[in-house]
């Protein structure tokens, strides 16, 4: 561990912003860590209780030793952020506010790491703001849309739609057992996590709720407009993932002209913390190369 990387803390990174884009006008929570030339941004997934620390702190501190600046942007609606009812599309909302952030914390241009939720609102940001996009990385995630294989909403979506109905710890387990491919790394620990984020903020679950009984579809269909997208993309997937399934993944490399699949077997929808080592590997490789 160097000096830089010694001082990872959730705590220790945390920060917070005003950011006005548009009709938005929000506090924005985000974890900044690292210094250098180049930022990586990490959009965390719809999960009740995510946060950005929450879906990726496996993977801070590699980038940040390897010289990155690396911002975690908490999506209004979660964890420190200000509380939003979304009644048109989430992954604009989101890109909105990365927007906002980007322009308040004097950042031009970012590479992109996006988890499911993360991934939809990644690509939201690339097709309105090109010129501020390096790479991108969708996980899990890149576009909303039916899958022609899975039964729609999958086991996964109903899952956390019941966990946001009824946040219970018996409930966030079901949930939480079904995001993974292999459940043993699960700990009590992690389950209390993960249970006081999300009871801590009963505005954000009440909310979701409200946004998805005003708009079933929060998260549009992007297929028709992927090859607007010139960004070399790198799309990992769960062979195994049972909230957003792989065909999406085919989707999205259907339709980006400079994308590239690698799908993990034994994975389900948390790559980036099923695999971390590998994972953190192959975003070091594809953004230093
Ligand atoms: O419905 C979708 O397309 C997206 C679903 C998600 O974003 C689910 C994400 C779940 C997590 O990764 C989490 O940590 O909550």
């Amino acid at each position: 561990m160097t000096a830089s990387t010694s001082l990872l803390t959730e705590q220790a990174t945390s920060r917070f912003v005003r950011i006005q884009e548009g009709d938005l006008d929000l506090q924005l929570h985000y974890n900044d860590a690292g210094t250098g030339p180049e930022t990586v941004v990490m959009l965390h997934g719809s999960g009740p209780g995510a946060s950005g620390w929450a879906n990726f702190n496996r993977n801070v501190e590699p980038l940040v030793a390897a010289g990155f600046r690396v911002i975690l942007m908490d999506c209004p609606g979660w964890s420190k952020s200000d509380p939003i009812v979304c009644t048109g599309s989430r992954s604009d909302l989101n890109a909105r506010a990365l927007k906002g952030l980007l322009d308040a914390i004097g950042i031009d241009r970012a590479h992109l790491i996006g988890n499911s939720m993360g991934g939809h609102s990644a690509v939201a940001f690339a097709l309105t703001n090109p010129a501020r996009v390096g790479k991108l990385l969708l996980m899990g995630g890149g576009t909303g849309g039916a899958s022609p294989f899975a039964p729609m909403p999958t086991e996964g979506i109903k899952l956390l739609q019941g966990l946001y109905r009824e946040p219970t710890i018996e409930n966030l387990k079901k949930m939480m057992n079904v995001f993974v491919y292999d459940t043993k790394d699960l700990t009590e620990e992690l389950f209390q996590a993960r249970l006081d984020n999300m009871l801590a903020r009963r505005d954000h679950l009440e909310n979701f709720v409200k946004s998805l009984a005003a708009n079933p579809k929060q998260f549009p269909d992007f297929s028709p407009r992927l090859s607007e997208i010139t960004a070399q993309t790198l799309i990992i997937w769960g062979s195994n993932d049972r909230f957003v399934p792989m065909d999406t993944g085919l989707r999205l490399l259907a339709g980006l002209p400079n994308a590239e699949l690698h799908v993990f077997n034994r994975c389900g929808h948390w790559a980036q913390w099923e695999h971390a080592d590998k994972f953190n590997r192959m975003v070091l490789d594809f953004l230093t190369h």
